[in-house]
């Protein structure tokens, strides 16, 4: 039977059944808790059907990654539940990978996240193109399909656990080292992120424009935007506005906590604004974020692109299988791409690409890539014993990132805790509640500080609290709880970076992580941007519907910082102090392959993508963007997935067949 397990007690017709089996996968804790025993049962069948084990990836469980505590019983069963449930955990939609690869690809795509599985899903739909797309993680694991689980599986090796060093202007708490997760599994990022479906707005690609990328404008990229969404709230938005029928789902999560909703009331007392949907005619304002998700489960993008095209015999994927290099050829005055080598399984492979080789590896990831590639500013090249083949010295430079700070508050009332048998039953049977949503994290604001105007703005607020979560003892940046109090935390995001940092390798062992300086926070403008954010949280948090949650700011005691409180005010001195040692790095690094023209000595990819001075080689995720979107970029890096497989095709004068 494929959806829908019998329990062995079923089966046998037992009163006490242990797992209740209900239609398409959906499944009920509820009567498998026995509550005089106060423990689970875990017995049930292995399902006899044509798909993947349910455990075939291997990774951490839900225990593994929350505290170990009582509940250690109960989270194993809502991990053994959301792996059977072929709706969370899609067992029989899958990719299977392959095992070694052909000799010789068309195509080979490097990263299988948020820009790399569109690519090779777009790619493969021309038939007689052979794509192979090579990713270092394993496949997502069932838990990480739960959308309260945001940010769950960071720290682990689903992670390549990224650390800046020796920064000057942030992280000081942490000797000047910020921690930069990313996603090292089939999905990138995109099996941790927050979900939030946003695009920047036109000023932004118009910008592109103006650095010399003719063809980025906002009127040349909404198409694109449009070719991914499939928005399932056509009617509260405009239709104007979204598309339908495209691979990513976006839509709301069906569950926000009341705080949520008394955000925006507070935003709409204060004067700060509400908008129904902020890539729509209100850029401005307050907002429940539409998600990228799908009914209560998080929809990476492999899983949007990739799983329904599983079948495509053109379409192989290789899992933890990491790239070491980019190989190239120099025929008289040109150098041509010819393939590349990975490892997978201990064995290292060669592998040809008859037509191209696109790296959607992200971007950290991608500049290392090019440097351990030889391409790169020869200098650095020299001093880690590498042979330059094109000395491209923008590679690895214009890194830059979103940078925040977090306020928290703690509430009068009584901390629930989220993650309870209701709640989980509630998610198993039908994706709803809080499990199927990340909280107050799905709660989100822009706004314009006085640098700029309101059609261009440069402050984004996120929010955290009433997250269905576990308890990660620390493992990653929990909100804490104070006298047991429910806890909030406001978040006031820069999203115009001016600072700049690099990325240079440390040395020639591609498996060595590179050294990042971010160099965050170190233009002024980019600390008084998060300052004038701030001032808009504390007037949010003082409007009259907040009242009923009596608010209180925790001022944690930072002693660098105290100097600077005059007479016990908190100044601006003293907040420019606290967003230098407590700085929020966000997960939005772009830049390190910046796109521009052939006039530009820094850009490392033209407007189609392709790398400056070799042929056969393209370079399409965060890496290239001039400048970080001022929003979210999961829409506009899928958006650079969607242009460059068009790029592609057109180059190649073919049509979808
Ligand atoms: C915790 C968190 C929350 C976020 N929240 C949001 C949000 O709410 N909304 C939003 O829009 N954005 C969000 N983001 C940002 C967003 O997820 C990233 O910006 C985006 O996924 C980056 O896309 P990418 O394709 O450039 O890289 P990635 O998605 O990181 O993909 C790169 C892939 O390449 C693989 N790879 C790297 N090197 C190699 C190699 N040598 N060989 C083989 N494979 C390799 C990696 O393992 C990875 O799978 C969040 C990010 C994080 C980490």
């Amino acid at each position: 039977m494929r959806n829908g397990y019998i329990t062995k007690r079923q089966q046998n017709g037992c009163r006490n059944q242990v797992v209740k089996a209900e239609h398409n996968g959906q499944y009920s804790l509820q009567q498998s808790y026995s509550r005089k025993m106060n423990m689970y049962s875990l017995d049930y069948d292995v399902p006899e059907a044509p798909c993947s084990p349910p455990f075939s990836v291997n990774g951490p469980s839900l225990t593994d990654v929350c505290n170990g505590n009582s509940a250690t019983l109960f989270l194993s069963m809502i991990n053994m539940l959301a792996a059977y449930s072929s709706i969370i955990n899609g067992m029989c939609d899958r990719i299977t990978p392959i095992k070694r690869p052909q000799f010789i690809y068309d195509f080979i795509v490097v990263g299988g996240g948020a820009a790399g599985s569109v690519v090779a899903a777009r790619l493969s739909e021309i038939k007689n193109w052979n794509v192979l797309l090579v990713e270092a993680g394993p496949d997502e694991l069932p838990g990480m399909q739960i959308p309260s689980n945001l940010q769950l599986y960071l720290n682990t090796k689903l992670d390549w656990n990224y650390k800046t060093t020796n920064e000057s202007y942030a992280c000081l708490r942490y000797n000047g080292s910020c921690s930069w997760p990313r996603g090292k599994n089939l999905g990138g990022c995109t099996s941790h992120h927050g979900m939030a479906y946003h695009r920047g707005h036109a000023k932004d690609y118009d910008r592109w424009m103006e650095m010399g990328n003719a063809g980025w404008s906002w009127k040349d990229v909404l198409p694109y935007f449009f070719k991914s969404e499939d928005n399932k709230e056509i009617g509260r938005i405009r239709a104007e506005d979204h598309a339908t029928g495209g691979p990513m789902t976006v839509e709301r999560f069906p569950w926000q906590p009341q705080f949520a909703w008394d955000i925006l009331t507070a935003a709409k007392e204060t004067g700060l604004g509400v908008s129904e949907d902020l890539v729509g005619q209100n850029i401005t304002g307050f907002t429940v974020a539409q998600t990228i998700s799908r009914n209560g489960v998080r929809l990476s993008t492999a899983r949007a692109y990739l799983w329904p095209n599983r079948n495509r015999k053109n379409l192989h994927v290789a899992l933890n299988a990491i790239v070491t290099k980019v190989n190239t050829m120099k025929n008289s005055s040109k150098v041509k791409t010819v393939g590349i080598t990975f490892i997978m399984n201990g064995q290292q492979y060669n592998v040809i690409a008859k037509k191209e080789v696109i790296l959607t590896a992200g971007a950290i990831n991608s500049p290392q890539l090019l440097l351990l590639s030889g391409i790169g500013p020869k200098r650095h090249l020299d001093s880690v014993g590498i042979r330059t083949v094109v000395d491209l010295p923008g590679v690895g430079e214009n890194l830059h990132n979103h940078a925040s700070y977090g306020v928290d508050f703690s509430l009068s009332e009584t901390h629930i805790d989220e993650l309870n048998i209701n709640n989980a039953d509630t998610y198993l049977y039908n994706q709803t509640g809080p499990l199927a949503s990340t909280g107050l994290a799905q709660v989100t604001g822009i706004l314009a500080s006085n640098y700029t105007t309101a059609d261009d703005p440069d402050i984004q607020f996120f929010f955290a609290g009433y997250q269905a979560i576990c308890n990660t003892d620390g493992r990653i940046e929990d909100l804490k709880m104070y006298d047991n109090k429910q806890t909030v935390r406001f978040i006031a995001v820069n999203i115009q970076t001016l600072s700049r940092g690099r990325l240079i390798l440390a040395s020639k062992n591609p498996l060595s992580p590179p050294i990042i300086w971010s160099n965050d926070l170190a233009h002024p403008q980019d600390r008084s941007i998060i300052y004038q954010g701030i001032q808009y949280i504390l007037k949010l948090s003082q409007a009259e519907t907040m009242k009923k949650y009596n608010l209180k700011m925790i001022d944690t005691i930072i002693p660098e910082c105290e100097q600077y409180k005059k007479n016990g005010e908190m100044n601006y001195a003293y907040w420019d102090c606290k967003f230098r040692y407590d700085t929020r790095p966000e997960n939005h690094q772009a830049g390190t392959c910046k796109m521009g023209p052939s006039s530009d000595p820094m850009a490392v990819v033209n407007p189609a993508l392709k790398v400056y001075g070799i042929d056969g080689l393209r370079v399409a995720d965060a890496s290239i963007m001039p400048q970080m979107i001022s929003g979210n970029p999961v829409a506009s890096i899928n958006m650079i997935g969607e242009r460059v497989t068009d790029f592609i095709k057109n180059d190649y004068k073919v049509m979808n067949n």
